[in-house]
């Protein structure tokens, strides 16, 4: 989900484990010569999900990598069960909250444009159940994006 840490997280990981972090939505911003915002304007949200599955599915057979995705990569059955097939994955999650709180002034994520409490409200109803197939589910609320890093190390270690 949008804000829960992904990109921040990921970025801890990958130094941990001395592995290479691609963050989804720059690989998509590189591939498509355009920022997410301007895509999402010129485009409309069903483009920039065919280009995001398209950039999901060309970095997913690397070794070697963490992969911090966007958060509603999700939203389609195929890219999970491609994101399991490709690796081990992790879903952070907060509440509505705390995403209000760690977003608020950023203007990078168009779907957040407008009334911020209410959208991220309705987008955490939606998906509610898209995160559940992952390997391990963490609250990141309370918690630094320092002990989410060390929490899914521990459950990827066993
Ligand atoms: N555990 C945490 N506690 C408090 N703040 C956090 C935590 N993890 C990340 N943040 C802060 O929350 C904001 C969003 O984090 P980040 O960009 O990593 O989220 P994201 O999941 O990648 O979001 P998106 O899906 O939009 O790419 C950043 O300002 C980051 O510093
Ligand atoms: O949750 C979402 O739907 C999104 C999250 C961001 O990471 C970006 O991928 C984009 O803003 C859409
Ligand atoms: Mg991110």
């Amino acid at each position: 989900m949008m804000g829960t840490g992904k990109s921040t997280v990921g970025r801890l990981i990958a130094d941990e484990l001395g592995y290479t972090l691609i963050d989804l939505d720059a690989e998509i911003e590189r591939l498509e010569g355009k920022t997410i915002p301007e895509m999402f304007e010129t485009a409309g949200e069903h483009y920039f999900r065919e280009a995001e599955s398209a950039a999901l599915n060309s970095v997913l057979h690397q070794r070697g990598v963490v992969l911090a995705s966007g958060g509603g990569a999700v939203l389609r059955a195929d890219n999970c069960e491609a994101m399991k097939r490709g690796g081990w994955v992790a879903a952070l999650t907060a509440d509505a909250a705390s995403i209000v709180e760690r977003v608020r002034g950023d203007a990078n994520r168009p779907l957040l444009a407008g009334d911020v409490e209410e959208k991220v409200r309705q987008i955490l109803e939606e998906r509610k159940d898209k995160y559940l197939f992952a390997d391990v589910m963490v609250d990141t609320v309370g918690r630094s994006a320092d002990e989410v890093a060390a929490h899914i190390l521990a459950h990827y270690r066993g």
